[in-house]
């Protein structure tokens, strides 16, 4: 614990001083003006403690991050029935391309650029829209890190309510070759309610420790689910930087998952969940710093899903 906490403070030391950091997200004008200063970053363990930096418990809205806990839910209530509508490879577009959905009629390419999302929470309503799904992604987040640590920026889902030209048209195009059971609008709704779920590092760093499938920790103490979080963090892996994603991989050697608030999860398995926020983002719409300060924690630490140096 003492080599980790010795590392974060290194990371927090070396991010402090960089200066490229990278511009917020101007598609959303309550992102657009984000201060490109702020840094936070927290590692949950297998051990079950969580050691943080810098503005660790800031909350910050999740975004695609929530593609990973909307997909979790969908593979737990409908299996491999998922991959009938939605691929597993990466994409080569940016996260809200078009041109691929139309090209592979309607099946978007994976489950965590926008097609692929709007796609997933469609199934995670079900025929005739249930419950909406950012309720069952909040629900999945209470179970595992309670109710107080999670909050909505209104802000953020009406502007992304009334601006969301593009997701509407993946949505309507998905439709146009039957792959949407739901209104338009009902997706819609539930997509950009739960982009706009908020979480500080510490509580993403919790609320992903599942995907460590470490049988100490508690959610994930059934084969079926450390099976399913395998697959999860192959799709992280090859899919969860969108375009920046092989690029990603070189540099940082661990499956994640970024979103456009400028957070990203990232997980070590059977070791650590990491969560890194800054808001500033690069040309992929991945954060800048956060990626930097996972390059630099990652090294610190040996960790890569590609092997240890260290211990050969
Ligand atoms: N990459 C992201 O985080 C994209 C999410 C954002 N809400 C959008 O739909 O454009």
């Amino acid at each position: 614990m003492k080599r980790l906490k010795t590392a974060i403070d290194a990371v927090v030391e070396e991010i402090a001083k960089t200066d490229a950091r990278g511009t917020p997200s101007q598609a959303v004008p309550a992102l657009a003006g984000a201060d490109t200063g702020q840094f936070g970053i927290a590692v949950h363990t297998c051990e079950g403690e969580t050691v943080s930096g810098a503005a660790a418990d800031t909350p910050f809205t999740i975004q695609s991050i929530s593609k990973v806990f909307s997909l979790t839910l969908a593979l737990e209530a409908h299996g491999d029935d998922v991959w009938t509508r939605v691929g597993r490879e990466p994409s080569g577009d940016p996260f809200n391309s078009i041109v691929d959905l139309e090209r592979h009629e309607g099946i978007p390419r994976n489950p965590f650029i926008n097609a692929g999302a709007l796609v997933v929470i469609d199934m995670l309503l079900g025929k005739n829209a249930g419950k909406a799904s950012h309720d069952s992604v909040r629900a999945f987040l209470e179970a595992r890190i309670g109710a107080d640590a999670i909050g909505i920026d209104d802000d953020v889902a009406n502007e992304e309510q009334s601006s969301g030209f593009v997701n509407r048209a993946l949505a309507n195009l998905a439709k146009s070759f039957d792959n949407l059971d739901n209104e338009v609008e009902t997706v819609m709704k539930a997509y950009v309610e739960q982009c706009a779920l908020t979480l500080s590092c510490e509580g993403l760093a919790r609320a992903g420790a599942y995907l460590m499938s470490d049988r100490a920790d508690q959610h994930s103490d059934s084969v079926a689910e450390a099976r399913r979080a395998r697959r999860i963090n192959a799709l992280m892996l090859t899919c969860g930087q969108y375009d920046g994603s092989g690029e990603f991989a070189y540099r940082v050697g661990l499956p994640a998952k970024s979103g456009v608030g400028g957070g990203i999860l990232a997980i070590v398995p059977n070791e650590a969940a990491i969560a890194v926020w800054s808001p500033g983002l690069d040309d992929n719409g991945n954060s800048l710093l956060g990626t930097r300060a996972l390059e630099l924690l990652a090294e610190k630490m040996d960790w890569s899903v590609f092997g240890s140096i260290e211990r050969r």
